[in-house]
């Protein structure tokens, strides 16, 4: 790793891979579509909306890419299942890339939030990424091909707001097993990133209220970067990125209590 640190490891070429990438019909979703395009990959769209999805599909086939939008909703487990299925007979050919990006938050106090709300979260951002894993490892593991990606947060790694962080602890917590049983079986070949940004400009957190000198030292991420700086770590299969930089520094040293006084909850 230290060696990382000096010399860039190449990146890989990923013109002719077929990635899935979930939650695609706006914010981070979108621009990994046109990101993962312009590295010349071919990518199939799946978001619980359709008109948006549709969207998105329009403008990576402006930019002369190939897209495929099916409608799904990643918490629906049959709805899974039947969709990638029905990916593998369009296509005739496997996923080799899964982006799991699809996520939400009810961003209300641990009492002040429905029942429902709170099961959404954690269907969205954690129980999704069993289901998708389930229905595209097999093929990745067969060929000793592939690559998955969990977009999760720098709040899977510290925590402020309730449902929203219970359900990205998890989701970091369902890759980093992923990734060890990986690592176990000795499938070098199917690689993992885990990406934890800091807040961004998507809108998905527009009632956040951060406290003011918070603001100041880390303004929220542009999209664009936040995209970006992925992908260039998922063109190096590194396993971890924090976006940015600097919030590695915190993850590791903040003790939880600090992490509370810092910031005041989604509202
Ligand atoms: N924005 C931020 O500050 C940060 C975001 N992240 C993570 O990045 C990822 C993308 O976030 P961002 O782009 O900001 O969010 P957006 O809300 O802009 O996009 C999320 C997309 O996921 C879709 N989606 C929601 N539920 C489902 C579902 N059940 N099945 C399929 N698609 C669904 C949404 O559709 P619809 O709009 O119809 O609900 C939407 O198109 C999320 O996992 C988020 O947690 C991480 C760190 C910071
Ligand atoms: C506490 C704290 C921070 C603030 C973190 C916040 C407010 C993160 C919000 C993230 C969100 C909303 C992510 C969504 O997925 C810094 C500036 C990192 C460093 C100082 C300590």
């Amino acid at each position: 790793n230290s060696v990382r640190v000096v010399m860039r490891p190449r990146t890989k070429p990923i013109d002719g891979e077929l990635v899935l990438i979930t939650g695609s019909g706006g914010g981070l979703g979108r621009l990994f579509a046109q990101e993962f395009t312009k590295h010349g990959a071919e990518v199939v769209l799946w978001d619980i909306n359709g008109t948006l999805n549709e969207q998105t599909a329009k403008l990576v086939r402006e930019m002369g890419g190939k897209a495929h939008t099916y409608t799904v909703d990643v918490t629906n487990r049959e709805d899974v299942y039947r969709n990638a299925e029905l990916v593998r007979k369009d296509l005739g050919r496997d996923v080799t890339m899964l982006v799991n990006n699809a996520g939400v938050v009810a961003g209300e106090r641990m009492l002040d939030c429905p029942d429902e709300l709170i099961e959404r979260t954690m269907k969205v951002n954690c129980h999704a990424l069993f289901w998708t894993v389930k229905a595209f490892l097999p093929q990745m593991k067969a060929q000793n091909h592939g690559h998955i990606i969990t977009i999760a947060s720098i709040l899977g790694l510290f925590s402020t707001a309730c449902d929203y962080c219970a359900s990205k602890f998890a989701a970091v917590g369902f890759h980093e097993s992923l990734a060890h049983e990986l690592l176990t079986e000795e499938f070098e070949g199917v690689k993992t990133t885990l990406v934890c940004p800091y807040i961004v400009d998507t809108g998905m957190f527009e009632g956040c209220k951060i406290r003011e000198e918070v603001e100041l030292l880390l303004p929220p991420l542009e999209p664009q970067y936040c995209v970006e700086q992925a992908m260039n770590a998922i063109l190096i299969d590194q396993p971890l990125v924090c976006i940015p930089r600097l919030t590695y520094l915190y993850t590791f040293i903040l003790t939880r209590d600090y992490t509370v006084f810092l910031c005041t909850s989604i509202a």
